[in-house]
């Protein structure tokens, strides 16, 4: 990723894409507190625009304060250099990072003298879990590791730290040929997947964990918007894994996943074992909406 032309927004400049580094006492490399955000811009016909910008940057902004890490920019500034990313390296759609991190002014759990960073890169980002299983569906299994505690790591900080947790999921899953892992939290209830929130469908009704462990999506939200606005009924509910191996239909949601229709758990189809009716409609309106093809949800995108 660090060799290539183009440019990243670094601590308020833009610098070039290959001198955008960091010491390797960087604070938060050695101990993981840093926040971040995965953001997603399209192609639109008015121009390439981000998706629910405002929201992602109140949540990095959250995490921060969960994280009692000083945000030394504003929103307002955050957003104009995602908006920046993108322009500046020309793409008519990305995936946008911002990540704020603890810099080289200390080191040791005690250093009372960090600075907090900040950086935003933009690249293209095809689709997450692969073009072929936005409609075939992805295989997944129960993660053997649980998502945290609520009381371990902040659930609803996107904090780096936390992707151990997520890779050690992703990395079994995919060690075992499946696609992506489904995390239970520490009672044994269905959380969310390494990256994503999770959804079931059972005789037309939207279940999907209450948030306690899992991140509180902001793709998630939107498609509970876009169900509802459409009549269907959603519900927050403590999810079993053998609830899922039952249901109708299933998905993943979240920025890079998008709406990610899921075919099996655990060598069980779920439904007819490949994207459901509901899940397709779903799908088809949220791809409508970011890439401006909705006028009645187009305020939910900032044109860069
Ligand atoms: C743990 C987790 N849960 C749910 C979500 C969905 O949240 P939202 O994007 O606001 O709907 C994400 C986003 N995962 C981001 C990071 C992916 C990565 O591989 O890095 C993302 O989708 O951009 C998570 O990381």
């Amino acid at each position: 990723m660090s060799d290539r032309d183009g440019l990243i927004w670094l601590d308020g400049e833009m610098v070039p894409w290959r001198e955008a580094k960091t010491h390797v006492l960087t604070h938060t490399l050695h101990y993981g507190m840093g926040v971040f955000e995965g953001v997603r811009a399209y192609k639109t016909d008015q121009g390439t625009a981000i998706f629910r910008l405002q929201d992602h940057t109140n949540r990095l902004f959250n995490s921060a304060k969960i994280m009692r890490m000083p945000m030394p920019y504003s929103k307002e500034q955050l957003n104009d250099a995602q908006r920046a990313a993108v322009r500046e390296n020309k793409l008519d759609s990305a995936y946008i990072r911002p990540m704020c991190f603890y810099g080289s002014e200390g080191m040791g759990l005690r250093a009372d003298n960090l600075e907090t960073h900040a950086m935003v890169a933009a690249w293209t980002w095809g689709s997450y879990l692969g073009a072929e299983n936005m409609e075939k569906g992805i295989r997944i299994k129960t993660s053997s590791f649980n998502r945290h505690h609520v009381n371990v790591t902040m659930c609803k900080a996107k904090a780096n730290g936390n992707y151990m947790n997520s890779m050690l999921a992703l990395r079994e899953a995919l060690d075992d040929g499946y696609d992506e892992a489904l995390l239970l939290d520490v009672d044994g209830f269905v959380s969310e997947g390494s990256a994503e929130n999770f959804f079931l469908i059972k005789e037309g009704v939207l279940y999907t964990p209450e948030l306690t462990a899992a991140l509180d999506g902001i793709t998630r939200k939107t498609v509970i918007t876009l169900a509802q606005d459409l009549g269907f009924e959603v519900r927050e509910k403590r999810i079993t894994r053998d609830e899922v191996y039952v249901a109708d239909e299933a998905f993943f949601t979240g920025t890079a996943a998008e709406v990610t229709p899921i075919r099996e758990l655990d060598r069980r189809a779920i439904g007819s074992g490949t994207r459901g009716p509901i899940t397709a409609q779903l799908q088809s309106l949220y791809l409508d909406i970011v890439h401006g093809r909705s006028e009645k949800y187009r305020d939910w995108l900032t044109l860069v």
